[in-house]
């Protein structure tokens, strides 16, 4: 059990995050509550930029939106400096609201419609990162139409294996992502992409995977890219001026895990690129890195009401919480593992071994599977750790729970950035046709 950023056990003996007594917050705000801890993602926000750009120079750090996603955290992000990955309209959108410069947002995904890159090119967003070849002739029309030029990258799928769950690794040969390069395809679309009139290539990107320990495949990586730059220079006269490796920086979840430090992974990546860049006689690009999960994930934890507690002696104790998969799927989609406690005793040590559950009608709705805890009892709060990327994110409303508020905890101070959903909320976009209503 590991205790993240500003946690810690206060007088009464109840967790407190940032400042903030967690029992208080419950109360306060109600459960589920996602909490995040701004003092420590913007500790990490100041780390990826002390290691990759203050020591480095010529490297942009962005944060990748999808990990967790509302305005204020855009305006957090524009306050520390840091540029923005989004992967579709919405996320694009919801920046523009917050007044993220657009020229800061480098703009993914596999299958960008034509509403979403006009979309994009009006705004002005800085980066298009383009996938494919139906997305390249796609944009180079539009560019056209509009009488603009789009500034881009090219995804290229490196045929990089990483250490990771099967459904989160990406940068394989067998990847629905990107061009892939050893059969010969990224490079066509170099090709391609410096003869489209309304395209403006400014480099590559690629990306391997998420939750990434070993620092070995970044460098890797990095490696592959240079030599990469190196056969497009020699084929074609250009030289890529950016490269953009990606995020997927491995965090802690639960014991075992063994993160690399941001230091160790800057330091991985420029080694290899320098070594690279004089094997080859190339400058080293412009770096860009996309973390999402090693900003949000350890500074958000979710706070729950304990429910029922089910005992089958001998077998198993299940605890049920007052939510589930519909606020954090990672357990059920990637048998993620998470730490918990109860908030209210977190003074005590964990006597027993039970497994988490939430309240959704589905015998996967589990949050964690034997872990140690505090003895629970209904009303008790319950705390689990690292919940902070791709939990509100890839949230839902299976059963018809409302998705939870979020409060962003620092000094003593909690401010709601997200609000509870509602019951009308829920209800929201039903409609009831005519012949219904007699
Ligand atoms: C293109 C791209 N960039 C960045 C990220 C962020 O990854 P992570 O949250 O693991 O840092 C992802 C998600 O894996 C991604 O697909
Ligand atoms: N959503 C995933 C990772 C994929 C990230 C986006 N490419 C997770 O929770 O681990």
């Amino acid at each position: 059990m590991k205790f993240h950023g500003t946690m810690k056990v206060n007088e009464q003996g109840h967790l407190e995050i940032g400042g903030c007594d967690t029992v208080d917050l419950a109360r306060e705000f109600g459960t589920p509550l996602y909490v995040m801890d701004e003092v420590l993602m913007r500790e990490i926000c100041r780390q990826y930029k002390s290691a990759f750009v203050e020591k480095y120079g010529n490297a942009e750090v962005i944060y990748a939106s999808k990990a967790f996603l509302t305005k204020a955290i855009c305006c957090l992000m524009q306050e520390e400096g840091l540029g923005l990955d989004v992967v579709s309209g919405g996320e694009i959108y919801t920046a523009l609201q917050a007044n993220f410069p657009p020229e800061r947002m480098y703009f993914h995904g596999n299958n960008k419609s034509a509403s979403e890159l006009t979309m994009a090119l009006e705004a002005g967003v800085g980066r298009i990162v383009v996938d494919n070849f139906y997305e390249m002739e796609m944009l180079d029309r539009l560019a056209g139409e509009m009488g603009k030029k789009a500034e881009i990258l090219l995804r290229i799928t490196p045929g990089v294996e990483a250490h990771t769950h099967e459904y989160i690794k990406t940068g394989q040969i067998d990847s629905k992502f990107g061009f892939t390069l050893p059969n010969g395809q990224a490079l066509e679309a170099v090709k391609a992409a410096l003869k489209k009139e309304n395209l403006v290539l400014h480099g590559l990107h690629c990306h391997i995977g998420s939750q990434i320990f070993e620092m070995d495949s970044y460098a890797y990586t990095a490696r592959v890219m240079m030599d990469f730059i190196k056969e497009i220079q020699k084929t074609t006269g250009w030289t890529a001026g950016e490269l953009n490796l990606g995020g997927g920086f491995g965090i802690y979840y639960a014991d075992g895990d063994e993160p690399a430090t941001i230091t160790d992974y800057a330091d991985a990546v420029f080694a290899a690129l320098r070594e690279k860049a004089e094997e080859h006689d190339l400058p080293v690009p412009k770096v860009i890195v996309e973390p999402g999960r090693s900003i949000a994930g350890p500074a958000g934890s979710t706070l729950y009401t304990v429910g029922s507690i089910k005992e089958i002696p001998g077998v198993r104790k299940y605890v049920a919480v007052d939510g589930g998969m519909t606020d954090n799927i990672r357990p059920a989609l990637y048998q993620a593992r998470y730490e918990a406690i109860i908030a209210n005793k977190a003074d005590q040590p964990p006597a027993e071994v039970v497994s988490i559950t939430g309240k959704c009608c589905e015998s996967g709705d589990m949050l964690a599977w034997d872990v140690p805890l505090q003895p629970a009892e209904p009303g008790d709060i319950l705390a689990m750790f690292c919940t902070g990327a791709y939990g509100y994110t890839m949230s839902s409303n299976y059963n018809r729970l409302g998705r939870p508020a979020a409060v962003l905890v620092a000094n003593g101070q909690a401010d709601l950035i997200l609000q509870r959903e509602t019951y009308e909320d829920l209800v929201r976009n039903d409609v009831i046709p005519a012949r219904f209503r007699k």
